[in-house]
């Protein structure tokens, strides 16, 4: 299996707190890894050393991207730069334009990568009405495939917020990305909701030849989607294995007490 994504001794410092550690991570392609740990473990910190929001104090992250033959660092690009090479996340807490469309919401991810230009939309071309017309096609079937299509038109806020989460999803998909960062998919849905977003991480993941991490606090959804888990404690990698060793080993076990979430 060829290594799509490298993370080699990544870590952060914010003021005095070393909110990640040595971070060490390697992703084969198409493989679908979890990330999790108790509050504050630093996961969503790792996203945002991944995604260029934060810059790491230490550590490189190499990167095959979609028209690259071997990894390249891009540790130091600029978010749009690292979308625009294939790394697409969402967020855990949805960040959805709430006053408009649903379907506004996917095209405007496309900003990324139209096929026309500036004076082409402003102009009105030919290239511009079929580059559109292409978009709009593609992202109602990005949107199908989730089951909210017949709700395109409706405001973003006025869905559910299982549905605002999948609406997400959608829109990180809309920049055809190769790696996929999910930050807790299923927060706030309910057990039936979770299973069917499973069943749909897993069909995205083959449709559109993904590899995904996810951060997820369901521990259900982790063990159950994911091939391998990577466990976060204070910002260190304490464990690293299959869902089944992982809910045996003492060190997560002692990781999660007092938490409210169960790992068994
Ligand atoms: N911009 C920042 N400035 C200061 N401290 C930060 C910043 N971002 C994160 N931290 C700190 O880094 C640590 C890790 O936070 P992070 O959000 O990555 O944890 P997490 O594992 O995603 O937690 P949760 O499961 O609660 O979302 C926390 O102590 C947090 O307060």
């Amino acid at each position: 299996m060829k290594s799509i994504l490298e993370v080699r001794d990544l870590s952060i410092s914010f003021g005095g707190l070393r909110a990640v550690d040595h971070f060490r991570l390697t992703l084969g392609e198409g493989e679908l890894v979890g990330l999790i740990g108790p509050n504050g473990a630093g996961k969503t910190t790792v996203f945002n050393m991944l995604t260029g929001i934060y810059r790491p104090t230490s550590g490189r992250i190499l990167f095959r991207g979609r028209r690259d033959e071997e990894p390249r660092d891009i540790t130091e690009l600029k978010p749009h730069q690292i979308t625009s090479r294939g790394i697409a996340r969402t967020f855990q807490n949805i960040r959805l334009l709430k006053g408009r469309s649903v379907l506004e919401n996917v095209l405007i991810a496309y900003h990324y990568r139209v096929p026309y230009s500036l004076l082409d939309a402003v102009l009105r071309t030919g290239r511009y009405y079929r580059g559109e017309r292409a978009l709009v096609d593609e992202a109602m079937e990005f949107l199908s495939i989730f089951g909210i299509e017949g709700k395109a038109r409706e405001l973003a806020q006025n869905l559910p917020y299982g549905e605002q989460r999948k609406l997400e999803i959608v829109r990180a998909l809309a920049t055809h990305p190769v790696l996929l960062l999910l930050d807790e998919p299923a927060a706030g849905m309910n057990p039936k909701e979770t299973r069917a977003l499973m069943d749909l991480i897993r069909f995205i993941r083959e449709r559109f030849s993904l590899t995904i991490l996810l951060i997820e606090h369901d521990m259900s959804l982790v063990m159950n989607v994911c091939e391998r888990i990577v466990v976060l404690d204070y910002g260190r990698i304490i464990a690293e294995g299959d869902p089944e060793s992982i809910r045996r080993n003492p060190e997560v076990i002692k990781a999660y007490l007092g938490e409210e979430v169960e790992i068994a």
